[in-house]
């Protein structure tokens, strides 16, 4: 099983040390404009999938590309120097961020 933390430091291992063949490899080769480009394509499925739920792959459809989007994500943080580490630490700020707003029913539509 593989969990996000060991995906993103297979990713950084494959950037370190390339491996011939690799999909990984093949992207950091191309480089940024081109992981964007697959960034952008997989986003777009993700939406594609939640919007009709059961095409082309059964229920599977949003798990499968949203798989796929955290994939490329990860490679596009470590070709910009972005640690995992980094986007866990934004994450947890907005824990104490969000707190705030549990009491202001005025605004909890927001
Ligand atoms: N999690 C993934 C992963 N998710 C998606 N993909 C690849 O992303 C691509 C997405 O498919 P597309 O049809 O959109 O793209 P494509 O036509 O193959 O390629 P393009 O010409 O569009 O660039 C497929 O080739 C998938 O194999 C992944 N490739 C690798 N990993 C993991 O990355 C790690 C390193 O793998 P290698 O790069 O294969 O060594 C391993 O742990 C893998 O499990």
């Amino acid at each position: 099983m593989q969990n996000l933390d060991e995906l993103y430091a297979m990713i950084v291992d494959r950037k370190k040390n390339p491996k011939k063949g690799s999909y990984t490899d093949y992207l950091f080769t191309e480089g940024l404009d081109k992981i964007l480009k697959k960034v952008g394509e997989e986003s777009t499925e993700v939406i594609v999938a939640a919007k009709n739920p059961g095409k082309p792959r059964g229920d599977g459809e949003l798990v499968y590309e949203s798989a796929d989007l955290l994939y490329h994500l990860c490679v596009l943080w470590a070709q910009q120097g972005v640690t995992f580490d980094q986007i866990k630490a934004e994450l947890a700020k907005r824990e104490g961020l969000m707190s705030q707003f549990k009491d202001r029913p005025e605004i909890k539509d927001l």
